[in-house]
């Protein structure tokens, strides 16, 4: 068990909001009131609302785990957001516009937003932080992100772990993460938005690609070619839309990418071995009682990836295997690639030829920057 939270005295008592009481929403709302934050949570549902706020307890999300005295909980969007100097988001990202819309009349104009979500919005194919600011009349500067190897129900039993929170604004991550750090979580920052962002949508398709082979009854081999291939693949589409490739490398990248293709936690690792066990995405989908992500970012990412002409083996075979176009246990030998022609491992020339000579320069700086032992100047840091 971690050591009971210290909260320092300048962070106690700060009015934040956490929207959305699925099991990460009310997971974060503990670690901020665990770190002597005043929080208020909103729950859609009043009757889930009220079984937080009178028997701190969220039976259907986090079973077993007592919540924190002084965590107070609504379904009234207008309470939860008064006077709220942060405002965590934790609804599914397909529901965070509508979330918005509804929210916009209660926030205060200085109020910082933090997403929580992993995941791309469909038909626009946005990361939640543009769709933040696209629906909120703030600057990008009072957006943040948070991101890395959390897998809720680990962190509700105060399991240590760390994340990273991203903002364009360096003053406003560390605003953010002064807030949600307590003794079993551990907060870094960095301002690489969009690499961070786009670690936590891709490592849940990797994910769902590791469930997809475990559902089959492929061995370790098979899971660590996917995971270190499915790393590369995150590194070359993040980078190629504009991230630090040292982002992929840290918490909000490979951290997270092990937490979840390693553990039954991972709702997107239940959905993947629940595809390759058999089951269509319908079924799986009616049988997932939480958020999977992934399902939903799988098509968003192709149409990314393709506007930036980089290659997805791994999450191409995934969206086949949902589409019911592969079969799951011929996912594994395409891996690599379509050519009959043995690739250099990284395929750095082909990163080159698609991402274009930005991307090339940024691999060989974090190359460089690793041969020399160097730090990165936009790595995870404290
Ligand atoms: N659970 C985790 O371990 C974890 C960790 C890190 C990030 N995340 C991310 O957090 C986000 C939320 O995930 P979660 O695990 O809390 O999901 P969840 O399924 O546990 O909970 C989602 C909550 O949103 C509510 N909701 C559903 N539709 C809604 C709508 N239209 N409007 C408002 N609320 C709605 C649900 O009632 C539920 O309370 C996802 O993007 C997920 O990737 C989850
Ligand atoms: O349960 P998942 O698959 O949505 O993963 C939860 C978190 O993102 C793990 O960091």
């Amino acid at each position: 068990m971690a050591k009971p939270p210290k909260p320092s005295t300048v962070k106690r008592g700060t009015r934040v909001a956490v929207l959305g009481a699925g099991s990460w929403g009310t997971t974060f709302a503990k670690i901020l009131a665990d770190g002597g934050a005043d929080v208020m949570i909103w729950a859609r549902r009043p009757e889930l609302a009220r079984e937080i706020q009178e028997a701190k307890r969220n039976s259907d999300y986090l079973p077993g785990i007592n919540l924190p005295v002084s965590l107070r909980a609504t379904s009234r969007l207008d309470l939860a957001l008064a006077g709220a100097e942060q405002v965590f988001l934790a609804v599914p990202s397909q529901s965070l516009r509508e979330t918005l819309a509804a929210a916009r009349p209660h926030l205060g104009a200085n109020a910082i937003v933090v997403s929580l979500m992993k995941g791309v919005e469909k038909g626009t194919d946005l990361r939640m932080s543009e769709v933040i600011g696209e629906a909120l009349p703030i600057p990008a500067e009072q957006i943040a992100v948070v991101s890395g190897p959390n897998l809720a129900l680990e962190i509700a039993k105060e399991q240590p772990t760390a994340a990273v929170v991203s903002s364009t604004s360096l003053e406003t991550a560390q605003a953010v993460a002064k807030l949600a750090s307590t003794g079993y979580f551990r907060t870094f920052v960095n301002t690489d938005v969009i690499g961070t962002e786009f670690g936590g949508v891709l490592k849940n398709l990797i994910a769902v690609a590791i469930g997809i082979v475990d559902g089959v009854g492929y061995g370790e081999n098979t899971k660590a070619s996917i995971i270190t291939r499915g790393l590369v693949e995150m590194t070359d589409f993040a980078v190629a839309h504009g991230a630090q490739v040292e982002t992929l490398s840290g918490l909000a990248g490979l951290g997270d990418l092990i937490a979840t293709c390693q553990s039954p936690l991972s709702r997107n690792n239940t959905a993947g071995r629940l595809l390759g066990q058999g089951l269509s995405m319908a079924d799986v989908t009616k049988q997932m009682k939480q958020t999977t992500e992934g399902f939903a970012s799988v098509g968003p990412v192709l149409e990314l990836a393709k506007a930036k002409g980089v290659d997805m083996p791994i999450v191409e075979q995934v969206r086949q295997v949902l589409a019911g176009t592969l079969k799951p246990a011929d996912i594994a030998p395409h891996l690599t690639t379509d050519s009959d022609e043995p690739q250099g491992e990284r395929n750095l020339d082909d990163a080159q030829a698609q991402g274009g000579a930005a991307v090339w320069r940024s691999v060989k700086r974090a190359f460089h920057q690793l041969r020399n032992g160097g730090g990165s100047s936009l790595g995870d840091r404290p």
